[in-house]
């Protein structure tokens, strides 16, 4: 660790693991009641079980990507963060306004919008906390060295600020709320997220395979151009069944197919860095993490993404288990792999035990991707069987999900396993240190 102030992403890192712990308590309580539908009934209803799950999830993944750029800031920049102070201000804002959020869901408040659900002055508290984050590293930036990685980077940060306004307008007429609404949630994962992915990624091979800073950079702006291009008209894929004219049909099947390109540049980029590459870095598990990510968004987003996208697919497949196979892939490759990947790549240096632990972590690594892989093969086996029984032969919805209890099992089987992949992680990050630096490997350098 370079800089001082780099230890500022140390909380956050903390903050952002307990929440991923969380979701993924509350995922197997929902997936408990597809087996055992009265599971917890009384106590708390399924709808609930939900909200918390995927709200843990924006939560604790926003949390990650400011943890990520006040550590990557200072080295790229070459200066501190302009105020550690606000930083940690920031962060208790955020991290207030998450836990407030949670407690009123068990209690019922919410203002409904998937994933928007926050009430209003909660949203109020999350864009204020964010724009001191934005303040707080954009004045860094300004005053410090501009790359390729942190100009991107804060491009992608500042858009899902602009387009985070639109989860505060909220229209009566149901088509133009979703309309609006899709701004926020599939403008931030397919578009500007996507800049921040590209970043990171971009980050971690720099650091790790010692290719020129210009090569990265280079495919850094192919990749923001091809997302951008990509990803603002696909948002026509969610506006086939919603009211919206017909030539969103066309544009929005197009588009969105386009979408895979920059996904599919992604895991290119990461194995011909390695493959050029000269660096051996002793952190191999960061390693493991940088090339899983950009692969598994592949298929999660890619692949996945594109089995539904055309609009006479979706037209019969449109909010079946298919959608939740996807949303579980893509989310996962896409943005948890990546602040896994971070935090892993940053924990040894915030904690000046390089490299540590990392046979667990790998493990970690192995079982989490391959449950969160078997997951989806679940889900996505359920989803074609429930298009077929539902939308062509027309059986009714109840009927069609009692068809699917081997399915449902198995997924709360996969959601066993993560949960075991994710206390070997959590021990690889915070617990006692097991490993030393070998002696034969790369001495660490300041670029490093
Ligand atoms: C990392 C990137 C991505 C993430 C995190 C993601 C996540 C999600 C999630 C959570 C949903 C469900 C939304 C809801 O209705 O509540 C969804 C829907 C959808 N996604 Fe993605 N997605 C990504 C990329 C893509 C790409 C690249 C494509 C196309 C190639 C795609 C195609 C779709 C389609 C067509 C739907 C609507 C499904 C339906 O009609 O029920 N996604 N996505
Ligand atoms: C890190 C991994 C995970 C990510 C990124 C994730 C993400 C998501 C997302 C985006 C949704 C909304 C899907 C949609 O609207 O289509 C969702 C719903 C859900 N997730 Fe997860 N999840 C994860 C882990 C888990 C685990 C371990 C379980 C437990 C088995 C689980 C069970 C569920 C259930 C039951 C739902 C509700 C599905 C429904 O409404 O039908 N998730 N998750
Ligand atoms: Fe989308």
């Amino acid at each position: 660790m370079k800089y001082e102030t780099q230890k500022v992403a140390l909380p956050f890192f903390m903050v952002a693991m307990a929440l991923f712990a969380l979701q993924i308590v509350f995922g197997l309580l929902a997936a408990t009641v597809y087996i055992a539908p009265n599971f917890m009934a009384e106590v708390m209803p399924f709808n609930i079980m939900r909200v918390s799950h995927t709200n843990l999830l924006i939560v604790w993944l926003l949390i990650g990507f400011m943890g990520s750029t006040y550590y990557l800031m200072p080295e790229e920049a070459e200066r501190e963060i302009h105020s550690p102070g606000l930083a940690y201000l920031q962060l208790a804002i955020f991290a207030f306004a998450g836990a407030a959020a949670l407690v009123g869901y068990q209690f019922g408040i919410h203002e409904g919008r998937e994933f928007l659900e926050q009430p209003f002055w909660i949203k109020v508290l999350i864009t204020i906390s964010y724009l001191i984050f934005l303040f707080n590293t954009s004045m860094t930036l300004l005053k410090g060295r501009k790359t390729a990685i942190n100009l991107v980077l804060m491009l992608g940060l500042w858009l899902a600020a602009v387009f985070w306004l639109f989860a505060f307008y909220n229209p009566s007429n149901l088509a133009v709320d979703k309309l609006y609404w899709w701004w926020v949630v599939h403008l931030w994962v397919e578009g500007v997220w996507e800049l921040i992915m590209a970043s990171l990624l971009g980050y971690l091979l720099i650091k790790m395979s010692g290719v020129d800073r210009e090569v990265i950079e280079k495919w850094l702006y192919v990749i923001v151009g091809l997302s951008l291009f990509s990803g603002l008209l696909g948002t026509g894929h969610h506006y086939y069944w919603i009211g919206a004219p017909s030539y969103w049909q066309p544009i929005g099947s197009i588009f969105s197919t386009l979408e895979v390109i920059p996904f599919f540049a992604m895991v290119v980029f990461a194995f011909y860095m390695f493959w050029k590459g000269s660096r051996n870095h002793p952190n191999k598990a960061a390693m493991l993490w940088a090339l899983g990510c950009p692969t598994i968004a592949f298929f999660g987003a890619g692949v996945w993404g594109f089995m539904h996208t055309l609009s006479f697919i979706n037209y019969y497949t449109h909010g079946t288990q298919v959608t939740a196979a996807h949303g579980h892939l893509a989310f996962y490759g896409a943005y948890v792999m990546l602040i896994l990947g971070i935090i892993t790549y940053a924990m040894p240096q915030l904690r000046r035990v390089q490299p540590y632990n990392q046979v667990m972590n790998m493990w970690g690594f192995w079982i989490m991707t391959s449950a969160m892989c078997f997951m989806t093969f679940t889900l996505t086996f359920a989803g074609v069987v429930q298009t077929h029984l539902q939308r062509v032969l027309g059986m009714n919805y109840m009927e069609v999900q009692s068809q699917l209890d081997l399915f449902y099992v198995m997924r709360l089987g996969s959601g066993v396993a993560v949960t075991v992949a994710a206390v070997m992680l959590l021990y690889s990050f915070f617990g006692p240190s097991r490993e030393q630096v070998p002696a034969t490997s790369a001495p660490l350098t300041a670029a490093e």
